[in-house]
């Protein structure tokens, strides 16, 4: 069973090959920190964070660098705008990056290079490409000869000439930049300083980087010169990617990346979902709401990488719905792991534990181990997944287990005994549970038990109402919450045509 990957610069499935056996290098490119991140940034961090968790689940050692851009126009509009210094305003949006981030389980990167901390890297790169003949300075500009590099294009499939007719139609002759150029496709690896704008030492002057050339000198930096992944959005494959493979690969005559990986947009009515274009919708206003962060991990994981996907109400509902079975399943064991006597018998010894308890969770491990995880699901998960990180069905095993789960609960309330055994079921938690966390899905009991026994009938009878009143107004959102918050203070409650019953836990 081998993991085949989607690779933007052949256009093909490959199989998937490191460098180095059994260790992953991976560079994604990440945010411009002038702003909250929206939920495309989300979708581009949940799946490379996933992409992550799975390689290290399948075995791989994984290093895994992702930066921030924090010298940029936009950002320094933003300072000019409060009165501010672009450090203030990146060190403010790097924090709530973070911030953002935890809360959806994006898992911390190894490093988070960030542009302002490689001046030294970035200068000595442009210096190496002036030396070779791929760099020409104007005055106190450096730009990029992009036809001295024979490859330019290859992974965008774009023809110089295709670029250029583009840019001809765009150009602005009086535009400083494209008189000091010597070919329109040419780019700026090094930009003179302006009056007032912040500006960095260098054997062109005083001035700062472009884009593109923080990239290539951080996978350098940090990674070595070719790595396994580069990750991005699909809007970066063109120019971004494009030229930081021209000077990557022109100073090292090696390629940049084996793997060239992009995740599709987030899209709003048919447009990319941008800071620029104003449309987005923050991650902590959509959480802020009352979204559960797991549901918009479920909402991002549904859909395949590299297809775009619509933002709508209607599909936050749907993922939301989606992660209530899911969360039904991941709490089972909490939920009845001690009436059905996990604790007995050592099933749980395995968890160093001989009590049930609902920690520690099971280990993220595909070894089988004594109690654990049934392989031939754990096999039939990897077998989806491994087809180009095919997420959406590996989900398709785990909605099975939680249906079956949820189904032997409600069995279990009403009947006091279960159809499949106490053991089995404990394999089925396990195996959920442990592959739920390769995709970053984790489910808390976060209230003890003894919680129902503070709520009397007549508050529960009026959640329900007030439940019943959110159906009515279609507010599924807040239905759905105080249906999760009953169940965290261990009451259940069972829909019919005849209304809602509920029972304590
Ligand atoms: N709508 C989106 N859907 C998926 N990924 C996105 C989306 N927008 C940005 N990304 C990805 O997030 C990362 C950071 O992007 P960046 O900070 O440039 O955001 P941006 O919103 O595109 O900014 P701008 O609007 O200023 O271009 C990149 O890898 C980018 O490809
Ligand atoms: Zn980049």
């Amino acid at each position: 069973m081998t993991l085949t990957v989607y690779n933007t610069l052949s256009r093909r499935q490959e199989p998937f090959e490191t460098v180095e056996p059994g260790k992953v290098k991976m560079y994604y490119c990440g945010v411009t920190v002038y702003d909250y991140c929206h939920l495309g940034h989300a979708r581009a961090c949940i799946v490379w964070d996933v992409v992550r968790r799975y390689l290290q689940f399948i075995g791989y050692e994984v290093r895994y660098v992702q930066n921030f851009t924090d010298v940029d126009d936009k950002i320094l509009n933003r300072a000019r705008q409060e009165h501010s210094t672009m450090e203030t305003i990146a060190d403010r949006f790097i924090k709530a990056y973070f911030e953002d981030m935890a809360r959806l389980n994006v898992k911390e990167a190894s490093e988070y290079p960030r542009a302002t901390h490689t001046m030294n890297g970035i200068t000595r790169l442009i210096h190496e490409l002036e030396n070779k003949g791929y760099a020409y300075p104007s005055n106190g500009d450096v730009y990029y000869a992009v036809r001295q590099f024979p490859e330019y294009g290859k992974l965008s499939g774009r023809k110089l000439e295709d670029s250029q007719a583009g840019a001809g139609g765009r150009v602005d002759l009086e535009d400083p930049e494209y008189q000091k150029k010597k070919d329109p496709s040419d780019f700026a690896l090094w930009k003179a300083a302006k009056p007032d704008e912040p500006a960095w030492e260098s054997p062109w002057g005083k001035g700062r980087p472009g884009w593109h050339i923080e990239c290539s000198a951080m996978v350098r930096d940090r990674l070595g010169e070719t790595i396994d992944i580069h990750a991005g959005g699909s809007d970066l494959v063109f120019p971004h990617h494009e030229n930081e493979i021209a000077q990557s690969e022109a100073v090292t005559g090696k390629p940049l990346s084996r793997y060239w990986m992009h995740n599709g947009m987030v899209k709003v009515d048919g447009e990319k979902m941008s800071k620029s274009l104003g449309n987005f919708t923050t991650i902590r206003d959509l959480l802020d709401r009352g979204v559960d962060p797991m549901a918009v991990r479920l909402f991002v994981l549904m859909a395949q990488y590299r297809t775009p996907i619509d933002f709508t109400d209607e599909a936050i509902q749907g993922a939301t719905n989606g992660w209530n079975t899911l969360k039904e399943g991941l709490l089972f064991g909490y939920q009845y792991g001690e009436k059905l006597g996990w604790g007995q018998g050592g099933l749980l010894g395995g968890l160093g534990d001989n009590s049930f308890s609902p920690s520690p969770l099971p280990p993220l491990s595909p070894l089988p181990t004594p109690h654990s995880p049934l392989p031939e699901i754990i096999e039939r998960f990897q077998e989806a997944v491994n087809n180009d990180f095919n997420f959406p069905g590996g989900l398709i095993v785990l909605f099975e287990l939680a249906k079956e789960l949820r189904r032997e609960g409600n069995i279990f309330v009403h009947e006091g005994k279960t159809e499949i055994s106490p053991l089995e079921l404990f394999k089925q938690w396990q195996t959920l549970v442990t592959l739920a966390r390769v995709l970053g899905l984790e489910a808390e009991m976060k209230v003890e038990r003894s919680v129902s026994d503070n709520l009397s009938d007549a508050e529960i009878e009026a959640k329900i109402q007030e439940r019943q009143d959110a159906r009515i107004a279609k507010n599924f959102v807040l239905s759905d919450r105080i249906r999760d918050e009953l169940l965290q203070c261990g009451i259940t409650l069972i829909d019919s045509r005849e209304g809602t019953r509920w029972h304590r836990n």
